[in-house]
């Protein structure tokens, strides 16, 4: 790791854009893309049923947009997403494509976000060209609790996101809405919740949600990490544009009903104090994914590396991993290292004593 592997902030950001069928996905990137600060941006579509409406879509924005429709997003059709993003690079380049600025890739609403997460990290040249900006998911607020009762994906699509959408809230009923968040609000508490109507939401409040931050032309480590939301004593604070009234109703993650999915999640940040030995660190690392790398869902963190001034950003889904950016600088005096891990079926202390290990003297 050196100055070298700083990640250039020129890659144009791609979110993805994923929520259970039927959530909202379409009419919420319809309304977006007639907003003026999302014009110059390039649409990869995977279709899956419900056609029309994002043949709707493509009329819209035809130069911009790419249907994949080879099936679903998250098991053989990689190599497309790769092709499709590469080629869209490229006629970005000859101009036969708008010079458009940033890409969403909405998923089918059965997808899997990680491999696509992962097609965007591993291969190198779309690695070299796009950099991850967020996964946003919609989340219905009259189906969303059925659906993450029923659908294990839906749980994942939630846990995983950076930013989450609550669409149709105007057939909600307060009370629906009020549960749906607290629920979500335990499954992934940094991810701004934003209510959304006929998919009208503010653009800005869903993009720029990576680390780096083109507007603020330099890396947004709080933005992109919110380590804070994982504190407990954080835990009833208003994230984002959230108003809940705390009744206690978000804070001990231990309250969770067994037999939910959610069960299943675990969302924590571990932190230290101590600068963290570099190799030490990559060893608590590598054991994690070569031992339970199907069950790290998302890894961030920012670290204070024993013989480096400036912290590294690591980023991590499942298997793999972004190679380690070393920052220019530290955003605030607060210099401990934290690492934010979305987790399946991994027990949290085991994680953090492992973590311990690693720091202790
Ligand atoms: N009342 C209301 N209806 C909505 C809202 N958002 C979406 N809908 C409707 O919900 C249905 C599904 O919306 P889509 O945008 O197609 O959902 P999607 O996630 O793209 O669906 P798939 O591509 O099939 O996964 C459509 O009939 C929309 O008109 C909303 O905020 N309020």
């Amino acid at each position: 790791m050196s100055r070298d592997d700083i990640l250039p902030e020129e890659r144009l950001p791609a979110s993805l854009l994923t929520g259970f069928l039927g959530s909202g996905k379409t009419t919420l990137l319809s309304k977006l893309l007639r907003q003026p600060a999302l014009a110059e941006t390039a649409v990869v579509i995977n279709e899956f049923g419900e056609i029309g409406l994002d043949h709707h879509l493509v009329e819209n924005a035809p130069e911009q947009t790419v249907l994949l429709d080879s099936g679903c997003l998250c098991c053989s059709i990689r190599g497309d997403l790769i092709d499709t993003l590469r080629s869209l690079f490229r006629r970005r380049v000859k101009g036969e494509v708008p010079p458009f600025k940033r890409v969403v890739i909405e998923s089918t609403g059965l997808a899997d976000p990680a491999p696509i997460l992962q097609t965007l990290m591993s291969d190198p040249l779309l690695a070299d060209r796009f950099r991850l900006d967020g996964v946003i998911t919609t989340v219905d607020a009259v189906n969303g609790m059925d659906q993450l009762d029923r659908y294990f994906e839906s749980v994942k699509q939630a846990a995983v996101a950076d930013r989450l959408v609550l669409t149709k809230t105007d057939l909600a009923t307060p009370a629906q809405l009020a549960a749906l968040r607290a629920r979500l609000r335990q499954l992934n508490p940094a991810a701004p919740q934003i209510l959304a109507r006929q998919g009208e939401v503010d653009g800005a409040a869903l993009f720029d949600a990576g680390l780096f931050n083109p507007a603020l032309k330099t890396p947004d480590v709080q933005g992109w990490l919110r380590a804070e939301a994982y504190d407990p004593r954080e835990a009833d604070e208003d994230h984002g544009h959230a108003h809940h009234h705390g009744h206690g109703h978000a804070h001990e993650q231990t309250a969770l009903d067994p037999n939910r999915h959610d069960a299943h999640i675990r969302a924590f940040c571990v932190t230290t104090e101590r600068p963290l030995d570099w190799q030490r660190f990559t060893r608590f690392i590598e054991t994690l994914i070569a031992r339970d790398g199907d069950r790290l869902l998302r890894i961030k963190g920012i670290l204070n590396v024993d013989g480096f001034d400036t912290p590294v950003a690591v980023h991590g889904v499942q298997h793999l991993f972004h190679p380690p950016a070393l920052l220019p600088a530290w955003p605030d005096a607060d210099r401990r290292s934290r690492l934010v891990l979305i987790v399946k079926d991994l027990a949290e202390p085991g994680i953090r004593q492992e973590f311990s290990a690693v720091t202790a003297g």
